[in-house]
């Protein structure tokens, strides 16, 4: 998350004109593509936690020290069909292959949600990364209009549609699992679950696209960010590309950890809202994206929250001592807001400080 000063945060303008490089035909990667420095931390193999959401391993205690130590994790034992996940990763395949000219047809509008373009996040770096990406807010069913006006839309909508229904239950069932394991009063508890329900959350599905690169260790996938979601479920074809930033701890520095493939395991990953719902004790977990140089590899980030108008507030003793509440209360709208302005300081930017308790009218 460090960027380096040729990397460095530029002001988000989302009337910029972007860059839409066909990266699949490129042979060199060009200036525009080509980061200075990509090792600011050295990449370690360190075996990924895994949660088995069948069996003993979604224990509350074991996801405790998961959370804590990593804040990500692999999951089994969910229970969607790897049928699902096989048409999941065909359909993203498919739309991605598209020429350009037509997936344009479906680009996101500058300041809007959906659709085609490239990674929200380039707007804070000088250069573009080595990716595409798709987000789908709400149905499906207009996107797939634009990309293929001439055939029928269902074969992509069906696919979304029914993934993202699966999805909204496995996020319930893990988000409860971590708000369980948290050890909260029963009146916490209540409160922590108002908003984070399973029949509340709210997400988007954002699809990415990382072809071969003929450089791959002077391009970058998707810089290092963490997600403004309570958690990430996400789902990575059969190549690895995800790395988990660990922060320094007993073990070492601060470190890169690649998640290695697993078929049919998905990947949990800590976002912002769930940093601020358990009042900094669970934290978000930076990651990015690397490529490579012989495969193509797509993923599927299952982004979910609470409704976006509905206000977090913390609950739980704050991990660090004093004041009680770490993070003052938001919603995902106007969290969204803030990292749109601020990325990895947006955090920062709510929390509570002695000077603004008063303000606030926070107390313990
Ligand atoms: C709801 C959202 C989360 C997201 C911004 C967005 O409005 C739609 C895309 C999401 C995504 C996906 C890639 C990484 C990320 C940081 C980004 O730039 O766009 C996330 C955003 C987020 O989690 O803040
Ligand atoms: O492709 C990946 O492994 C990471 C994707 C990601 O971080 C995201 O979509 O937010
Ligand atoms: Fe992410």
């Amino acid at each position: 998350m460090n960027p380096d000063p040729t990397t460095a945060f530029m002001p988000c303008s989302p009337s910029e004109p972007q860059q839409h490089l066909e990266l699949e035909s490129v042979r060199e990667v060009p200036d525009s593509h080509a980061w200075p420095a990509l090792d600011d931390h050295p990449t370690v193999y360190e075996p990924v936690p895994v949660v088995d959401l069948a069996g003993p391993d979604a224990s509350v205690t074991h996801l405790a020290r998961v959370c804590e130590s990593w804040g990500a994790f692999q999951v089994t034992g969910h229970g969607i069909r790897s049928d699902l996940l096989e048409r999941l990763e065909s359909e993203t395949r498919r739309l991605f292959a598209l020429p350009m000219d037509q997936k344009l047809k479906a680009a996101r509008p500058s300041n809007g949600i959906s659709g085609y373009g490239l990674a929200r996040i380039s707007c804070f770096f000088s250069k573009l990364m080595w990716s595409e990406g798709f987000t789908i807010s709400g149905s499906p069913l207009d996107h797939a209009l634009k990309l293929w006006p001439d055939a029928d839309p269902s074969r992509f909508c069906d696919v979304m549609q029914e993934y993202s229904e699966e999805m909204k239950q496995v996020a319930g069932r893990v988000v409860r699992l971590m708000l369980l394991s948290m050890g909260l009063t029963a009146e916490e508890m209540k409160r922590a679950e108002e908003g984070t329900r399973v029949d509340q959350l709210s997400a988007v599905l954002q699809l990415n696209s990382y072809p071969p690169c003929p450089d791959p260790n002077r391009a970058m996938g998707l810089a290092a960010h963490t997600d403004s979601s309570l958690v990430t479920l996400l789902f990575q074809s059969g190549t690895s590309g995800l790395q988990l930033l660990r922060r320094q701890d007993q073990h070492g520095p601060a470190r890169w950890v690649t998640v290695p493939p697993r078929p049919g395991a998905l990947i949990v990953l800590a976002g912002d809202l769930l940093q601020i719902l358990t009042n900094g004790r669970y934290k978000s977990v930076a990651h990015r994206a690397v490529v490579n140089r012989n495969h193509h590899r797509v993923s599927v980030a299952y982004i979910c929250g609470p409704p976006p108008h509905h206000k977090l507030s913390p609950v739980g003793k704050p991990a660090t001592p004093a004041p009680c509440l770490a993070y003052r209360a938001v919603s995902w709208a106007d969290y969204l807001g803030l990292k749109a302005e601020l990325f990895d300081k947006a955090l920062a930017s709510i929390m509570v400080t002695e000077d603004s308790r008063g303000d606030e009218g926070i107390c313990c």
